[in-house]
């Protein structure tokens, strides 16, 4: 073919001064090779420029450039490309097919030429795999470069791989050997554990998706889109993707775009469910550089900035671990799913520390620790979920419990209410009782007002009224008793019309009614007969003229007139009133301190006039003072 003959023009002029074999280490092949045996390690030779092609390599071979490799592996972040150099013996009678595997996913180019081990090597070019090409390009269906050679009975070949990873990259310059059966029975099953553990993180993301649906905490959407990303990122950096989703014009950019998205979810989450900026805002500020980076390396793998990416993401592994501490802190704050979250989050920076090592050279690449990374973060996953959970289970309590306290502060602020309520109404009962007496009383005697005094001797006339019972009204008028407050004060006017009322009202019984109608005028309704009211007015104006009131320049005393009225039809208590008030006059006319009873003239009644002065005087007896 075409690269045979290039590889033929490259190799033409070319003789190697030792047999092949002397130049690396000769893999011997049984026919029942498994994975197990691995080629490469031997002669490994760093081409810096990465432009050097065969026949450059065939004189670094000569040189003496090829040396086994240093490490466990890794050829470490290198420029250029490596190329790696073994010898294959078929030691059976049969021809052998073989399919050589790269260990690693992350390779841009392989390329691999083979020659018989002879004198005059004729090297000619049997693979040319490469990241970008279209996947259906591989002669091989698999996840990784894969290189199918054949091996006659007996023969030895030579092979010389050369490993390109373009600007910079881990190379680890190895090749496991396989038979075809044994190759594709070993993809199909790291397929089907990978299907379990994509399966696995789909399921609680979808899971997560849910329970945030129904209880609207956003750290499980959060988790949703975190869990997806897990399987793109994973799916993409194994080379999953290419394989099966886009298999036409993949890109090395994809892998690190994926990654720098699944950091960037991963990172969104943590501050979320870690409650970072409410509870430790400093540690927040290293989440959001965390973010900030994984931006960085998004951007640089979105412009193919290699160089950057591989900075960016070198950085991103070294924050990794500020998560775990965040989590302890927010433990030791109280948070008991934060524990259970940092116990997750270390299972996958334990993955991530050991591709780090494997990356580095310090442990060899293999099958375990190629596939620890993603089995930690399937583990992290489940870790976590179980964390959400707990913090689902502290939110309904918080929430059962901020229910129970506003409950409590209801019944209490009920209870507060209604005493509240209770005093407001007693104090307003009081007051209103307050307000009637007031309005019902003499504000200086204590005794009714005129008004109530109407209302009870209205109710009592009527009373006696209808029983048949007779009815007085007595009127009294203290005499002269401008001159008391003028002679001795206002303060002992007072006085005179609080002793007075006092001394009436305990000559009185209770069911008589007893009221001041103004100034120092007074009036008394008892249910008693003519001769007896008389009587005991006259005991009453007696009792007024033993007052004696106190004061600076000795004892005070005074006399009060009396007027009564008796009710002999339906008198009301307006017109008794008025009969009782002409019989005060006419006392206060005759000398005053003495009792006068009105008595009607049938003549003036009939005639319906009112009474004047003259007739007034006739019409009324007196009884003289006791
Ligand atoms: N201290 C005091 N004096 C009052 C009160 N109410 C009315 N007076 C006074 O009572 C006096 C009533 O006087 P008058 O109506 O002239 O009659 P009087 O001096 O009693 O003479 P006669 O009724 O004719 O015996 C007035 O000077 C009023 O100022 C009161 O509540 N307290």
């Amino acid at each position: 073919g075409v690269s045979a003959e290039a590889a033929g023009e490259n190799t033409q002029n070319f003789a190697l001064t030792a047999p092949l074999h002397t130049y690396a280490e000769v893999i011997d092949i049984d026919g029942a090779e498994d994975g197990s045996k691995r080629t490469g390690q031997a002669a490994v030779w760093h081409d810096t420029s990465g432009q050097a092609d065969l026949s450059a390599a065939l004189r670094a071979l000569q040189a003496g450039d090829f040396r086994p490799l240093p490490g466990a592996g890794s050829t470490g972040m290198q420029k250029g490309s490596y190329w790696s150099f073994f010898v294959l013996h078929n030691s059976t009678d049969a021809p052998v097919p073989l399919h050589l595997e790269y260990v690693d996913h992350q390779l841009i180019r392989l390329q691999a030429f083979e020659s018989p081990v002879r004198a005059a090597p004729d090297f000619a070019e049997v693979a040319n795999l490469a990241m970008g090409e279209s996947f259906a390009m591989r002669p091989v269906f698999h996840n990784r470069f894969v290189v199918p050679v054949e091996l006659e009975p007996g023969a030895s070949e030579a092979f010389l791989i050369r490993l390109d990873s373009e600007e910079a990259g881990f190379v680890f310059p190895s090749m496991r050997i396989w038979t075809p059966d044994a190759l594709s029975q070993s993809h199909t099953a790291e397929t089907a554990v990978l299907s379990f553990l994509f399966g696995g993180v789909t399921l609680i993301s979808l899971f997560s998706l849910i329970v945030g649906l129904t209880t609207r905490e956003s750290s499980f959407f959060a988790y949703f889109v975190y869990g997806l990303s897990k399987i793109a990122a994973w799916g993409t950096i194994l080379g999953f993707t290419h394989q099966y989703l886009l298999r036409d014009g993949f890109h090395w950019s994809y892998m690190s775009a994926a990654g720098a998205v699944s950091i960037l979810c991963g990172v969104i989450f943590d501050r979320l469910f870690l409650q970072t900026r409410k509870y430790t805002p400093r540690l927040d500020l290293v989440l959001i550089l965390m973010m900030v980076n994984a931006a960085v390396l998004l951007g640089s793998a979105l412009l193919q900035i290699k160089a950057l990416a591989l900075i960016s993401i070198t950085l991103a592994l070294l924050l990794y671990p500020a998560s775990t501490v965040i989590a302890i802190v927010r433990w030791r704050q109280g948070s008991s799913e934060a524990a259970v979250f940092a116990v997750g989050w270390t299972l996958l920076l334990a993955g991530l520390f050991f591709q780090a090592l494997r990356d580095l050279g310090y442990v060899e690449h293999n099958l375990v620790n190629y596939y620890l990374p993603p089995l930690s973060s399937f583990i992290e996953m489940v870790t976590i979920m179980a964390a959400m959970g707990m913090k689902l289970r502290r939110l309904r309590l918080q929430g059962l419990e901020s229910e129970r306290q506003y409950r409590r502060h209801l019944e209490q602020s009920k209870v507060k209410l209604e005493g509240l309520v209770r005093a407001r109404t007693e104090e307003l009962e009081k007051a209103k009782q307050q307000a009637e007496l007031e309005a019902r009383t003499d504000p200086l005697t204590g005794i009714r007002n005129r008004r109530s005094f109407l209302a009870d001797a209205g109710l009592c006339i009527k009373r006696a009224q209808r029983k048949g019972e007779p009815v007085s009204l007595l009127m009294f008028d203290i005499d002269h008793f401008k001159s008391i407050n003028d002679n001795h004060g206002h303060g002992i006017g007072d006085e005179a019309l609080r002793q007075f009322s006092v001394t009436i009202q305990q000559k009185i019984r209770e069911t008589d009614v007893f009221g001041r109608l103004g100034g120092e005028e007074f009036a008394l309704l008892i249910t008693e007969t003519r001769p007896d009211s008389l009587h005991t007015a006259e005991r009453l104006r007696d009792n007024i003229a033993q007052i004696r009131l106190d004061c600076p320049v000795g004892s005070v005393q005074f006399t009060s007139s009396i007027g009564v009225a008796h009710a002999t039809q339906d008198e009301s208590v307006e017109q008794l009133l008025r009969q009782a008030d002409h019989a005060l006059y006419c006392a206060k006319e005759r000398g005053r301190n003495m009792v006068v009873e009105y008595t009607a003239e049938p003549n003036a009644s009939e005639r319906g006039l009112p009474l004047s002065e003259s007739q007034h005087v006739d019409m009324l007896s007196s009884l003289e003072p006791a």
